[in-house]
């Protein structure tokens, strides 16, 4: 023991050095009792390091900056080292085969739909139409559409829009039509002919235009043309008084839930239906019919893939997990129809807008690097119901051009829930290949209780790819039926280790995680056009809600066993940082709150209580904020978005601080105390109906107040005040007010209106139609700031005349 410390002793004395210092000579009586310090010895010894470490020491620290300089030289000058785009001649020449076919793997390709009201069921065929016209061999894709609602209207569409589809498919192919979704194309203007039969196009299109109106009025009669049908049958079938059912056009009743609601037909309580709309194209092309059809599409490939209708089972005793619970429906549903070694899901409001999508897709999935070991090729989400200006952020370039490009470098983007392709296998919670082990358990107690679903799990291990002719027979129906009922998952891993993982609000952040966690890669695929469009929420208040399930999802995560500290090591230590930032971003926003917060100083009578920003404080913030301006600036730049994306970014991240944020602290807080339930799935309103004549963007300048709009009308309303008091005060003591306290006054001034700039969508959306014109703000701030100076100054001079010996 005490050589040890004799050792540790001695290897200080390696570094450190005695600083010597003479002790003042005389010492006096005088000097002592005049309290003198004069003589008195040196009580502590100082020990420095010794110089020749010293100066080790600090030219490393100037090699550092010197290097970190360099580097971001270096950076600057190759800004394009990360960015992969698919190139489809390569996947081209590796998968087409001499006599026409092609090697391309199959696709299982998911819809998920929630209610056919809140979700447009025209946009959901405009979708489902996108996707049958899609470049992709024919036999090598299958269409789901699963509808969670399980209304006979989302299936009738669907058999309406296979047939609109026998026509609009071939025609996009032979004029090679973009977008393939006929509500976008119809609409879009000047667009320039790329197809080989010019001549034949002006008449083709005009046809094509006409069926598509009747086709789009058969989808707005659907509910009138099933309720006479049912009241037809009702009155034929049924005895009086009883319950009247929902009948299909085949004359049965339809299993799903009824326009009258009873047990067993309702909403959250019914059983699962699947119904084959079109079933598995044969081999041959030349399926074209002249007589329904009479448009010349010789050469054309006119068949239509698969489309299958699904509604899982709902009963109220059983969670149904919302969208993941879904989609999981649809991952085994279509494991037994096709059991396609790829899937891919999209959401019912996104559709294709590139038909070569598919293929990108597959070029990160085929190639010969970490194709593999890639589980999943996620798309930006691009939305076209948003105004030019993107007033309330909804096209967060930022994230989906920055943040998700960077991932790109390291283990992959995360998954976000839509425009997503991946490995059936990655899934299923299976190892990447690269770390899978030999024999994997395929059992009930993980996948569930269907030994037809397990066959498949084991052919697909065996990387069998089906997509080929079934026989649907009875006793296959009654296999499908048991996939889709509401308790399958009961006592499975399904939800929590396989499939889509369904414990958090956003299933999306969580899903990801999990494949990231098993080692697996995922990529970002970017298109020069974008490959999909989608809508967004264009009011403020859905936004926000949208907002909460998002950072409330990514919270949760972290309070949960899906903490990213606890994942294991193949999740890389950068990706497990990144999940980290999603974990706590939200959290600071209660500093920014309380920030957002100060400028009510400007209401006190004695002004400020805190510190007053100084000067060389001043100067370090502003080199700091700039600096932090600065390195985003040039991200921007590389990611080729624009100013504005980034301000949006910016002004939005506040406004969800003021708002969003705090809400779903709360609310974690909350659930965590009381053990109670997360956040759940609100489904984001869409655009219901875009009349012609009507403002495109009505919906935005609709105010809807909720609770968690309170803190950012607080910080908006005191800030407008806080201004206007401050020029009060300007006014009344601005000649006694000393240069330093003008100074002072001037420079929180500057705080509070940048808070204000910050704000602008918000005080946009406060006042509703008002803010058609944005600019009125110019005007209202102003006149706003006046009456409050206005009014400060006449309690002053009230004050002051009738309680002199009071001061505000
Ligand atoms: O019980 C439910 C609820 C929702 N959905 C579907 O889920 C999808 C997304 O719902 P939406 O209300 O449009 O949510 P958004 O806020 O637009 O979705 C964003 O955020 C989600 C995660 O919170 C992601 O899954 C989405 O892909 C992403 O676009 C839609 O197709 C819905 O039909 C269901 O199938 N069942
Ligand atoms: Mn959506």
């Amino acid at each position: 023991m005490k050589g040890s410390m004799k050792a540790e002793a001695k290897d200080d004395d390696r570094y450190w050095v005695d600083v010597h210092r003479e002790p003042n000579a005389v010492t006096t009586a005088a000097d002592l009792e005049s309290g003198g310090d004069g003589g008195r010895p040196l009580m502590f010894r100082e020990k420095k390091v010794k110089p020749a470490l010293l100066y080790l020491y600090r030219s490393l620290i100037l090699t550092r900056l010197i290097a970190v300089i360099l580097f971001i030289g270096w950076r600057i000058k190759h800004n394009n080292s990360d960015v992969m785009s698919p190139d489809l001649d390569a996947l081209r020449q590796y998968c087409d085969l001499p006599d026409g076919g092609s090697i391309l793997p199959a696709i299982d390709v998911f819809v998920t739909t929630a209610d056919p009201i809140d979700e447009p069921v025209l946009y959901t065929m405009n979708y489902v139409l996108s996707i049958l016209a899609v470049d992709y061999p024919i036999d090598r894709y299958a269409r789901y559409l699963s509808d969670d609602s399980g209304t006979l209207i989302e299936y009738d569409a669907l058999v309406e829009t296979a047939n609109f589809a026998a026509l609009w498919a071939p025609f996009c192919r032979k004029h090679s039509i973009e977008p393939r979704a006929p509500e976008s194309y119809f609409q879009r203007e000047g667009m320039i002919y790329t197809g080989k039969s010019p001549s034949e196009f002006i008449n083709d299109y005009r046809h094509v235009q006409l069926e598509y109106q009747q086709y789009k009025a058969r989808l707005e009669m659907l509910t009138s043309t099933i309720r006479e049908r049912s009241d037809f049958y009702n009155s034929i079938k049924t005895t009086e008084g009883a319950v009247k059912a929902t009948w299909m056009a085949n004359g049965t009743q339809w299993p799903g839930t009824w326009f009258e609601p009873i047990d067993n037909h309702r909403k959250g309580h019914h059983e699962g239906v699947v119904q084959v709309v079109l079933e598995h194209p044969n081999g041959s092309k030349a399926q074209h019919d002249s007589n329904v059809n009479p448009l010349n599409f010789d050469g054309i490939d006119a068949r239509l893939p698969m489309l299958v209708y699904m509604a899982r089972g709902k009963s109220p005793c059983y969670d149904h997990n919302k969208k993941a619970g879904n989609l999981n429906a649809q991952l085994r549903v279509s494991a037994l129809l096709s059991n396609a070694p790829f899937v891919i899901n999209f959401d019912c409001d996104h559709y294709i807008n590139d038909s070569r999508a598919l293929q990108a897709a597959m070029c990160f999935m085929l190639d010969s690097r970490e194709g593999d070991n890639t589980a999943f090729v996620q798309f930006p989400q691009r939305f076209e119901n948003v105004d030019p200006t993107d007033r309330y952020g909804n096209h967060n370039r930022v994230f989906f051009d920055g943040a998700m490009y960077a991932l790109n470098g390291i283990q992959g983007p995360s998954y976000l829930g839509t425009g997503c392709m991946f490995h059936r296998l990655a899934l299923y919670g299976i190892d990447p290949p690269r770390w899978r082990p030999n024999d994997i358990p395929v059992d009930s107690s993980k996948f569930g209780n269907s030994i037809p679903f397990l066959n498949t799990v084991l052919e697909s291990l065996k990387q069998e790819s089906r997509i080929s002719p079934l026989n649907l027979d009875d006793s296959f129906i009654a296999k499908m039926m048991l996939v889709v009922s509401s308790s399958f998952d009961i006592g499975t891993d399904w939800g929590r280790g396989v499939g889509y993982i369904f414990e958090m609000a956003t299933e999306d952040m969580v899903t990801g995680f999990h494949i990231h966690k098993q080692g697996w890669h995922s990529m970002y695929c970017t298109m020069d056009v974008d490959t999909f469009r989608g809508t967004a929420p264009i009011n403020l208040t859905e936004r926000l809600y949208q907002i909460v399930r998002w950072a409330g999802g990514s919270v949760e995560m972290f309070f949960s066993h899906n903490n990213p500290l606890l994942a294991g090591w193949r999740l890389h230590p950068m990706q497990r940082t990144v999940y980290l930032n999603y974990n706590i971003y939200p959290v600071t926003s209660l500093f920014l709150l309380l920030y957002a917060l100060c400028p009510m100083m400007w209401l006190l009578p004695e002004e400020i209580l805190i510190q007053r920003p100084f000067t060389t404080y001043v100067v370090f913030l502003i080199i700091i904020i700039a600096l932090i301006h600065t390195i985003g600036i040039m991200e921007i730049k590389w990611v080729g978005t624009k100013w504005l994306d980034w301000w949006r970014n910016e002004q939005f991240f506040m406004i969800a601080s003021l708002s969003a944020y705090p809400t779903t602290l709360l609310h974690i807080v909350v659930k965590l105390l009381t053990r109670g339930k997360g956040i759940r799935f609100r489904v984001t309103s869409k655009q219901t109906k875009v009349d012609d004549n009507e403002d495109k963007y009505a919906e935005m300048y609709e105010m809807r107040w909720v609770p968690m709009l309170i803190p950012a009308m607080v910080v908006l309303f005191s800030n407008t005040m806080a201004i206007g008091v401050a020029i009060g005060k300007a006014i009344v003591y601005g000649r006694v007010w000393p240069t330093t306290q003008r100074l002072h006054a001037m420079l929180g001034l500057l705080f509070n209106v940048w808070l204000m700039i910050l704000l602008q969508p918000f005080a946009l959306a406060v006042i509703g139609r008002w803010s058609k014109k944005p600019s009125i703000l110019f005007i209202l701030f102003p006149v706003a700031f006046v009456v409050f100076a206005w009014v400060y100054i006449c309690v002053h001079v009230f004050v002051v005349n009738f309680f002199s010996s009071m001061e505000i």
